[in-house]
């Protein structure tokens, strides 16, 4: 997937050289040939947890990587010990470019949207049908959040033993947003399904399922979360931050976010929403004018709509997505 300004952040910026040319200042670091790749899937107050091969290696950032972030999810080059051994640390001296990236809102704690997963391919956005009722709204955000940031989303309609999904499921069904429903007692066939071979981000508010989700599809997952507490020996796992676990049989990893209750919305850009609809986002490029917002009358979607190139009701869920961006985060 191609590099959208988007997924720029402000590890990208880069000062150009001064008068006296392109020579960096300080001595040329060496290149390490030697180093290894790693999959980060736990991050934790400066620790790294770092797959490498199927061996988990905790990581340090090395000084030249800079402001660079890493997060969970990111590809990177390790040096050093890189054993795995206990009480050994090898260093993160590389981050490899991302597919995705994906967005925390800025709250009190912390006034910056931060990246909090990397490379993730889905966003599965965990929602009770019943107890606590589902909220459209924040459904809506989320699908945002999940477009912006390159993912293919999955609606998880949880407790479908407590309501009946039909209502919901129409209501997403314009947008052609995959579906899997869950039950208390039931299978989970149909939701392995979809998650087979994919990085899968798991969202969802307090009270939804989600770690029961979790736990029913990595039996290994509370082990994997006192692993992690181990091996960085800082007690208990940051609640906000997430921690990738790999799915047994069909492959593919699942990237719980625990804390995790809103997306940063406030950089997205209309167009990152509205190339994941391939009939609109062609009306879009012949339509309408340059940085059209789609909300506002001269919008050339309508006619686009009038001439039987899209649906009505698609268009009228792809503004209702839009409009979602503005106000306060829930
Ligand atoms: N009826 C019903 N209850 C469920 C189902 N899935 C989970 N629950 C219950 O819902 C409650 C919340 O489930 P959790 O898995 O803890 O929810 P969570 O989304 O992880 O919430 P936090 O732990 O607060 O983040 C628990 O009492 C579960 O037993 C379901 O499919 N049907």
């Amino acid at each position: 997937m191609a590099r959208r300004t988007s997924d720029y952040d402000e590890d990208d910026v880069r000062v150009r050289p001064g008068r006296r040319g392109s020579r960096p200042r300080t001595r040329r670091r060496p290149a390490h040939e030697d180093a290894v790749a790693g999959f980060v899937t736990a991050v934790d107050r400066g620790r790294y947890r770092c797959l490498v091969g199927d061996r988990a290696v905790t990581a340090m950032r090395a000084r030249e990587l800079g402001r660079k972030g890493v997060v969970v999810g990111d590809r990177v080059a390790l040096v050093g010990d890189v054993s795995g051994r206990p009480d050994t640390l090898a260093r993160i001296v590389r981050v490899e470019p991302r597919s995705s990236a994906l967005r925390r809102t800025a709250d009190d704690t912390d006034p910056f949207e931060r990246i909090i997963v990397a490379n993730a391919d889905q966003l599965a956005i965990v929602t009770a049908l019943a107890d606590p009722e589902p909220r459209p709204r924040m459904i809506d955000r989320q699908l945002v959040a999940g477009y912006d940031a390159g993912m293919d989303p999955l609606l998880v309609l949880t407790k479908a033993d407590l309501a009946d999904p039909a209502e919901l499921v129409a209501a997403y069904a314009p947008l052609g947003v995959p579906y899997a429903v869950t039950e208390r007692g039931g299978g989970l066939a149909d939701l392995r399904a979809h998650l087979a071979g994919r990085t899968s981000v798991f969202v969802g508010h307090s009270g939804v399922g989600k770690s029961t989700l979790v736990n029913a599809l990595v039996p290994d997952a509370e082990r994997a979360v006192s692993h992690v507490n181990a091996v960085t020996g800082r007690g208990r796992h940051t609640s906000s931050s997430a921690l990738a676990l790999e799915l047994p049989d069909a492959g593919g990893w699942i990237i719980d976010t625990p804390g995790v209750r809103s997306f940063g919305l406030a950089h997205v850009k209309p167009e990152n929403v509205i190339n994941a609809f391939e009939d609109l986002a062609e009306g879009a490029a012949e339509r309408c004018p340059p940085l059209c917002d789609h909300l506002q009358p001269d919008c050339g979607l309508d006619a686009w709509v009038e001439e039987g190139r899209a649906s009505r009701a698609r268009l009228d869920s792809l503004r209702r997505l839009l409009a979602s961006r503005e106000g306060e985060p829930e």
